[in-house]
């Protein structure tokens, strides 16, 4: 298991700059090293916060934009055109803007797409996305996620069915305290094939959760707790959503 590196930026727009930036860098070191990367988004707002930086940052065209595989961790289960659903805020932030080959981006299907209203069958489709002809969830380079003041991560929230999931790489999710209630959502086995993991997230808010992950918490109770890359979990945070760790961590200056 990877060690846990925490990085605390002084306010919310310096953390999503610096993650863009970070982003650039180790895209072009995994194209460069194997030909082509793979990146898994958050919906949420710091994760589009990120992509937006990366948008208006001139550092993107060091990206090769045609060898990216582009995936999400959950996605609500909306119609396309919602303006909740991660994939079209995603695209408003960044994918609409760069030259990436559309059959690399692999989006989870909306409610209105060809399963219709059946998030199993839709969840059941993105798992055969993922397993592709090898048959394995993707060794994925770099995923992105974010987490809710509860401790969900992706679409995984506290002592839901979805936590307890040990077999598929994707599943469906009901009634979920935080709107909408249906979504799609990777579980915590296909979340631990990422080789880079970072947990990305600002404010007051996500302070509990965050100190209490980094405290040992068990996934169950806090999920985002169970999100560990095999090569390396990073948590960049502002300070608000480290107000509450009792240990003190890196602090960039700029
Ligand atoms: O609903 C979701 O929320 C979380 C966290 O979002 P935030 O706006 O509270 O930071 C996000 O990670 C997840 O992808 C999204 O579907």
């Amino acid at each position: 298991m990877s060690k846990t590196e925490v990085v605390v930026y002084e306010n919310p727009d310096l953390l999503a700059a610096a993650a863009a930036a970070r982003l650039v860098t180790r895209i072009v070191d995994v194209q460069a090293a194997k030909g082509s990367a793979s990146v898994v988004l958050t919906g949420g707002g710091t994760g589009i916060a990120i992509l937006q930086e990366l948008r208006d940052s001139s550092a993107r065209d060091a990206i090769d934009w045609s060898r990216l595989d582009v995936y999400w961790g959950d996605e609500r289960f909306v119609p396309a055109d919602s303006d909740e659903r991660n994939e079209k805020q995603a695209r408003e932030a960044l994918l609409d803007h760069v030259p990436l080959d559309p059959r690399r981006v692999h989006a989870m299907a909306p409610s209105d797409g060809e399963f219709g209203d059946d998030v199993d069958a839709a969840a059941a489709a993105y798992a055969e996305v993922l397993s592709g002809d090898h048959g394995d969830v993707p060794a994925f380079d770099i995923m992105l996620l974010g987490l809710g003041g509860e401790g969900h991560t992706a679409s995984i929230f506290p002592e839901s069915p979805a936590v307890y999931e040990k077999e598929r790489s994707v599943v469906a999710v009901r009634d979920c305290p935080k709107p909408p209630p249906t979504r799609i959502s990777l579980t915590l086995p296909a979340i631990r094939r990422a080789q880079d993991i970072w947990l990305v997230t600002g404010g007051d808010a996500k302070a509990d959760a965050v100190a209490q992950a980094l405290a040992g918490a068990g996934e169950v109770q806090i999920p985002v707790a169970g999100a560990r890359g095999t090569r390396r979990t990073l948590w960049l945070l502002d300070r608000g959503s480290a107000s509450k760790l009792t240990k003190v961590y890196q602090t960039p200056t700029a």
